[in-house]
């Protein structure tokens, strides 16, 4: 027996994937990390790299995963295999990104059946994400009873926008009676993205301010200011603000009126069009950013229309959130698309050295997995590439929470 267990698990369930990774948290160094793709589907793949000892080397499954909870079992046969299995009495606690948490977390929180029925309670605003966190964490203590499992929300990070950030314009008796407001997402990216932009700064998180533009699947942008979300694209749920991989992202509120008024469509396809067949997806039938750029090199219009319109958007954030800030320290791109499109990068910034904004085409070609800065010297705001680690935060904080033991109030604030 470990006298002090020092690991951590994290799970991060998306709605047709899980990724995860197991970490040291002694000296936050990775056992294993991996990915299950295309649940649900015949053509589901598993992805296992053990980091350490004799079992290096990555392991591929193809094989069809019905559901995530047999995703999950899945894993854990993969970790098992490696000697890193979930009966391991080194491990100290899961951690579970869970997508939205409301107003009433604001906080890591040790997960109880109060707090998973509250999670439960999110779904209608998160349907994508919230019911496959529910799976992990469900599947998780049916394997591991005994273990803390800690809910890390998307969400937290962003309820210390001002009301009159994170209110809409409508009837507020309305908005109060439905909780209706904007939450925000992708806040455990836009956390550790602007604290160590920061640090790249070699400045002090509350000194800096700091635009965030995370460009995954999903993407958001957030403005942080001295390591505060004052705003953030997301809404009520994750589909306002950007041009995402399958979301529309802002739409005038009108088109779904008309699509039913007009186009005859229900709800539910309304939803699936904008959540689903929406985006770059819908402008040119991809939402892998390397196809579009492919595409656009063959002098294919559509990819180049749908590139357009990303960053025509992402340019309209980026100056949005200089006005809100006023003042701003530094630009950094973040996730799949923020941290290896530099096309992206460069048509987002291009022409805004009025705003002291300029990328140096030499650096933003660099590849590579550190925080790097790819504005020239003489600009006045750094433009930055900095790789997310929502994984490493979520273990962090879980581990942090746990370590703290039972004495500790684990549930935020309430509202
Ligand atoms: N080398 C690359 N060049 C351009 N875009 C890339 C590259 N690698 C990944 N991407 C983009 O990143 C997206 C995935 O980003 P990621 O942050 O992993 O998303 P998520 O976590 O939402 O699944 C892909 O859909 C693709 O558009
Ligand atoms: C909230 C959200 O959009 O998450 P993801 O980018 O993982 O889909
Ligand atoms: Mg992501």
């Amino acid at each position: 027996m470990t006298a002090h267990p020092s690991r951590v698990l994290v799970l991060n369930s998306g709605s047709s994937s899980v990724k995860y990774q197991l970490l040291d948290m002694a000296d936050s160094s990775r056992l294993a990390v991996g990915l299950v793709e295309r649940i649900g589907e015949e053509t589901s793949r598993l992805v296992h790299t053990p980091l350490q000892g004799d079992g290096a080397g990555k392991r591929e499954k193809n094989a069809p995963i019905a559901d995530h909870a047999a995703a999950l079992k899945a894993v854990a046969e993969e970790l098992s295999a490696d000697g890193l299995g979930l009966d391991s009495p080194e491990l100290a606690a899961i951690g579970h990104r869970v997508v939205h948490g409301g107003l009433r977390f604001t906080a890591p929180t040790v997960v109880t059946d109060e707090v998973l029925a509250e999670i439960e309670r999110l779904v209608p605003v998160a349907p994508l994400h919230n019911p496959a966190n529910i799976t992990g964490i469900r599947t998780a203590q049916a394997l591991r009873p005994d273990l803390p499992q800690v809910a890390v929300f998307d969400t937290a990070f962003h309820t210390t926008m001002p009301e009159h950030a994170a209110r809409y314009a409508i009837d507020v008796e309305t908005a109060d009676a439905h909780r209706i407001r904007r939450y925000g997402f992708h806040g455990t990216s836009h956390a550790y993205v602007s604290r160590a932009t920061a640090a790249l700064l070699g400045k002090a998180p509350e000194d800096v301010n700091v635009i965030v533009l995370h460009l995954g699947n999903g993407a958001s942008a957030s403005a942080v200011r001295g390591g505060r979300c004052v705003d953030t694209s997301m809404g009520l749920t994750p589909l306002e603000g950007l041009v995402m991989g399958t979301r529309s992202g802002d739409i005038d509120p009108a088109v779904t009126f008309h699509l039913q008024r007009v186009a005859g469509m229900s709800t539910d396809e309304i939803d699936v069009l904008l959540n689903k067949k929406s985006g770059l997806v819908g402008l040119c039938g991809d939402n892998d950013m390397r196809e579009i750029r492919r595409r656009i090199d063959e002098g294919d219009e559509r990819a180049r229309l749908a590139f357009d319109v990303y960053v025509h958007r992402l340019r309209k954030y980026i100056g949005a959130y200089y006005a809100v800030l006023g003042r701003v320290d530094a630009v950094a791109f973040t996730a799949g698309v923020g941290e290896n499109a530099a096309p992206v990068r460069e048509a987002a910034i291009a022409g805004l050295e009025e705003l002291g904004l300029a990328v140096d085409s030499g650096l933003n070609a660099v590849r590579s997995d550190e925080p790097r800065l790819i504005s020239p010297e003489y600009a006045r705001v750094a433009v930055a590439v900095v790789p997310t680690d929502e994984e490493l935060e979520i273990a962090n904080q879980t581990f942090a929470l746990v370590a703290a033991g039972p004495g500790e109030d684990a549930v935020g604030g309430l509202a």
